[in-house]
This record gives C-alpha cells, structure tokens and sequence, in this order.
C-alpha cells in the first residue's frame, strides 16, 4: 500500500466494521477494492458467495452462467425472485448486486464456459471461485486455474451436505487432479437428489469468506478440506490435504498447458452427459420394457388391474402421488425385490419414479427374478418414461411439479 493510498470518504463509514479488524485495516478493503473476482454459476452457491463478496466491496466480479431462473431455484439461489423468473441468472444477480452496492464493476457473462473459452473469460480475474454444479466443469475450471496460475475456491453442496476447497493457491497448492486423478462416479444432481436452501447458503458464504481471506492476505494457505453435514454433531469437519503431487497431470511436473486444456473433453472424461431421454425423443413405449405415461394413463382409466410401484423416497410419496399406487423406496426393492410381485403372475407390474431414472434400476431388478426362475410365466415388469415429471407435462398438468 502506497502511503497516500485511500478510499472515497463515504466508504471508511461503509465498510468500518471490517476495516478496524485486526489483520484487515485500510490497506485490507484498498486491497479488496482493487481485486476482481470471478462466480462461475449464479445458483445455491454462486447467489450468496455474489452477495457476500459485494457487500465486502470487491472491485470487480465477474458472473458466469447460460442458464435462466426457474421457479425450482426460488428456494436457495436468493439473489435471484419472483420477478425475475425467466430472465438470465447473470442479469438477475448482477441486478440484485448491483442493489446492494452500485460502486464495485460487474460483468455479466452469459454463456456456458467451455475449454473452448474458459482461459480467455477466466484470465482477467484474480480468483476463480467454482460454484456449479457438474464434474466436467470442476475439472475444467481446475485445469485453467492450474494453467493460469489463480487460486480457485471450490464449493459443493447436496442434500443436508457440503464441501469447500482452495485449489492451486500458493506455489505448493495443490489441484483437484491431485487429490482425484480421475472422476468420482457420479453423485446425481440436486434436482435427484434434493437440497436445503440453507446448506448452499452455508458453503457459498464460506467460498466469498475464503476468497476475501485470500485476497486480503489473512489465508493462511495451509491446503485442507472442509466438511459440513447439517446433521453432523459436530458439523464441521476439516481434513488437511498436504501439498500439491509432482506426479499430478495437471500441477505436477509434466503439467498441462492451455492450448491442451483446449484439446481436452472434458465431458467425455467424466463419462458423458447422463442420458436424457426427452432430448432423445424417447417418449412413447418401447416394445417389451417401457411405457409412456400416455399409455399407463390409458390402463388406468380403463380400469385394468395393476400394480403401479412408486420407488420414491417416503417423503416425496407424501408430496404426491398417483392413484392406485404403491411406495417402496428403490432401497427396499432392490434389498428384498420378490416381495413386491404379486401372486397372480398376469398382473403386469409398472415402476414410476420421479424423473424415470430409479425405475428403470427397479424394472431391471424384478425382470432379474424371471431370468433367475426359467419355467415360471414371463411377467410384464415396464419403467415408466420420464417418470411423475413426464405425467405432469403429458398427462395432467395440475400435478405437482417439484
Ligand atoms: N459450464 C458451465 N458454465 C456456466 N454455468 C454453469 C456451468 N456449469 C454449471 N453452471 C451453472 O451453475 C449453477 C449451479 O447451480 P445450482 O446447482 O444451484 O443450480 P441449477 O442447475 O439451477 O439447479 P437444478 O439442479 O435445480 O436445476 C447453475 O445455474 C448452472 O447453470
Ligand atoms: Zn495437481
């Protein structure tokens, strides 16, 4: 800090209460008002680790993210409203940013980052902070921040769950390649698998914590993992990670450039996109082990006798569910799946779910019982096509859309 540096008059009142900390003083919020900082994903995480590092007053902040807001989002990404459903996640947050202080530079980047893009949109930032919400992207972001040498705060979050990391910060940082050289098998989405609003709010705020630490020189850059369970007693874990592997592919040695990060696919090497059987036009019957919620609707108004399984947790049967139907939560399928056929083997059996993934694992684990038992008749076991989602949008579009 040069002697004769200061801040416009009004911000000593602004941002006082942070300034007379031991450790941050003047030179902390000059620091943090000359810094930049880039979201990539303006949802659970990215809303309030946005609204954090601008109340802080952090000069510029970059918001990355393709998406639009949707009603679901409502709950947790909370700079994001009402009035706002519909309109880029980017102009949303950048105008609830922009209310809560009109002085510090936002800029509104609304397209999917890419190893296409990712080093030039990423490079005019000081600190890459990761709040999305798929593997491809984390390894992508993890790459580019190795290759352009910037601290990248990393954030997770699902169910009642979360996790925050700094990679590459410091010459010893280490990377995520470091600690997973290859992916982890997939976990699902927040969509599948649900999320408190409040546990994003959790980790998103301690990624905007990390990088004001980081930026205002009070990390201390010992590299650990945080864990927090909302259920946990105590919550809070921390794991220390040492530092960065000579051997990683990314970080170590032989490390990769950016014109490999370019190179590389990314989505191919987290296993592909899951399937997803609307773009596939997969939404009538296939022959033998599927039907369409058209199709089990017309079998159910014609009155035929079935037996409808839904393998839904409890809690989401509770919510809605339809008529006739039955809950065995895909667990207690699997565990014990010769319980839930009926006697009579001319019952044809449907499995529905809520987005028409867990039937399809549940349909396979009862056909498995035919195959294992040759003699018995070969009974109907059909999953059900995009599962209660596809029913609200096909069938009745007053059923509950959660
Ligand atoms: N490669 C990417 N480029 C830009 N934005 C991304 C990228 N990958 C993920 N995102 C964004 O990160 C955000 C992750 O937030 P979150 O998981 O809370 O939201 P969501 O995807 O809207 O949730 P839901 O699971 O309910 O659909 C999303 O807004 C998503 O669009
Ligand atoms: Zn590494």
């Amino acid at each position: 800090m040069d002697k004769g540096d200061k801040l416009p008059l009004e911000d000593y009142k602004r941002y006082g209460r942070q300034m007379i900390l031991e450790g941050f003083g003047l030179s902390g919020q000059l620091k943090l008002q000359k810094a930049s900082v880039v979201v990539v994903g303006a949802g659970g995480l990215g809303c309030p680790a946005l609204q954090y590092l601008a109340a802080a007053g952090v000069g510029r902040l970059g918001i990355i993210d393709h998406d639009v807001v949707e009603t679901s989002n409502l709950q947790r990404q909370i700079l994001h409203n009402e009035q706002t459903v519909g309109m880029h996640k980017t102009e949303s947050a950048a105008q609830a940013v922009r209310k809560i202080n009109s002085r510090i530079k936002v800029d509104v980047i609304t397209e999917p980052l890419s190893s296409l893009n990712a080093t030039r949109v990423l490079q005019d930032y000081d600190i890459i902070l990761d709040c999305t919400d798929n593997t491809p992207t984390r390894y992508l972001l993890s790459d580019t921040a190795v290759a352009l040498g910037k601290p990248l705060v990393s954030g997770a979050a699902q169910r009642f769950h979360g996790q925050l990391c700094v990679y590459n910060l410091g010459p010893d940082g280490l990377c995520l390649r470091c600690l997973f050289p290859r992916p982890p098998t997939q976990t699902g989405t927040c969509e599948e698998t649900g999320i408190l609003g409040a546990v994003t709010g959790v980790i998103g705020n301690l990624q905007a914590l990390e990088a004001i630490k980081i930026i205002t020189g009070l990390h201390e850059k010992e590299p650990s993992m945080l864990i927090f369970s909302a259920l946990g007693s105590p919550p809070f874990r921390s794991i220390k990670l040492g530092s960065k592997k000579p051997t990683c592919p990314a970080c170590g040695k032989e490390g990769k450039k950016i014109g490999e990060i370019h190179e590389f696919d990314y989505v191919q090497f987290c296993g592909g996109p899951a399937p997803d059987w609307e773009t596939q036009g997969l939404t009538d019957s296939e022959p033998g082990f599927r039907i369409s919620v058209k199709e089990l609707h017309n079998r159910l108004e014609g009155g035929d006798r079935l037996n409808v399984i839904d393998v839904r947790p409890r809690t989401e049967f509770g919510i809605c569910q339809l008529p006739g139907s039955i809950n065995v939560p895909l667990g207690e399928l699997t565990a014990n799946p010769s319980t839930y056929l009926p006697e009579d083997d001319k019952i044809e059996t449907f499995i529905v779910c809520r987005l028409g993934n867990d039937s399809q694992i549940a349909a396979e684990t009862l056909r498995s019982l035919d195959k294992d038992s040759p003699g018995t008749n070969k009974r109907t076991i059909k999953d059900v096509i995009g599962g209660l989602r596809a029913w609200s949008k096909d069938v009745d579009e007053n059923f509950p859309v959660y």
